[in-house]
């Protein structure tokens, strides 16, 4: 008997069924790439260009990625969401930001604070325009739930501010945000000192949405006043006091409020008791929890 390989009409066949699996994989693995150049996914890294990196005050960077052109976000995001950025070194990821989401340009610009021995903010930081980083996302930060909250309490410490910034943003200027317009919105936000406050220009920006809104109320606090005089409202910590006040002000009951709280480990403790071991949110505790809030109404970012 001839073996399969010496007939010529199945060898040809063979060849023929081999050349077209194989251009049918290459054509897939192309596509593939095409796809997920051109798309912002949390399932795989997309390379997007660093365009601008300024310093701006502290230990932060005010820093602007521009995705490929065309690119698409496949998911939904969340009422306040994060992109995940990969340090390519040691090929570690960690969440940031975008404080005013995607433009239609595929800008994302973010505020990131480096720290001594961290390793992905730092090896951020020492990024040029033209360098490329890679990110997926959106990854959700925080959901609204339809809550029968009235009133949202923002309490942030350091950068703990770009997710509020970037709530706000979406809810005052795009006119985005899920929340409604009656809903009251209270910022409470604490930095070190003058230098480390957020950005001059997301600061300008809070105060017009403040002046042009009734819902929305803001107030900055820092640690220490460092010269004669400060840019924050109150030199001081974010207290049981300070939040007493922000309740009594609203006219709104503690149950009908939302306390969302995002900053450095030691302020989420104090404000609203610590998380739990596994990183999932933990009982209410602090300041909160000596206040009566249940867990439904704290939300530790
Ligand atoms: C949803 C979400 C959104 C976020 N958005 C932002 C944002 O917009 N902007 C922003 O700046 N941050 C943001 N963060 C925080 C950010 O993800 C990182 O946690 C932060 O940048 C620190 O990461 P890192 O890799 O630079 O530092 P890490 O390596 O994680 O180190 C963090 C801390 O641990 C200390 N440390 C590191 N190694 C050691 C060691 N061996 N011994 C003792 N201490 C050590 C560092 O000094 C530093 O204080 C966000 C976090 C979350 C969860």
């Amino acid at each position: 008997m001839r073996s399969f390989l010496t007939s010529r009409p199945l060898r040809n066949t063979a060849l023929a069924a081999g050349g077209s699996a194989i251009t049918f994989i290459v054509w897939t693995l192309l596509r593939k790439d095409k796809r997920e150049a051109t798309s912002l996914s949390i399932n795989h890294f997309t390379e997007a260009t660093l365009l601008q990196s300024e310093q701006s005050g502290g230990c932060t960077k005010l820093i602007t990625l521009k995705l490929p052109p065309e690119c698409t976000t496949r998911q939904k995001t969340g009422t306040v969401w994060s992109v995940y950025i990969r340090d390519d070194d040691i090929q570690v990821e960690r969440p940031y930001t975008p404080l005013e989401g995607i433009d239609k340009d595929g800008r994302m610009t973010f505020w990131v604070k480096k720290y001594p021995n961290g390793e992905v903010a730092r090896w951020l930081h020492s990024k040029f325009p033209g360098d490329k980083i890679g990110l997926r996302g959106p990854h959700t930060t925080w959901d609204w739930k339809d809550q029968d909250a009235k009133h949202i309490i923002m309490i942030s410490g350091g950068t703990g501010f770009t997710p509020f910034y970037q709530l706000l943003y979406s809810h005052f200027l795009k006119k985005e945000s899920q929340i409604p317009h009656t809903t009251k919105l209270s910022l409470l936000h604490s930095s070190l000192n003058d230098g480390e406050l957020p950005p001059q220009t997301l600061r300008n920006n809070l105060e017009h949405w403040r002046r042009e809104s009734d819902s929305l109320t803001t107030r900055l606090f820092v640690d220490n006043m460092g010269g004669s005089s400060t840019a924050a409202d109150t030199v001081g910590r974010i207290n049981r006091e300070s939040i007493e006040f922000e309740l009594r002000k609203s006219n709104i009951p503690l149950s009908k409020t939302l306390f969302l709280v995002c900053g450095p480990e030691p302020m989420i403790n104090t404000i609203a008791g610590p998380r739990a071991l596994d990183r999932t949110q933990g009982p209410v505790g602090g300041v909160l929890g000596a206040l009566g809030c249940k867990s439904h109404q704290v939300w530790k970012l």
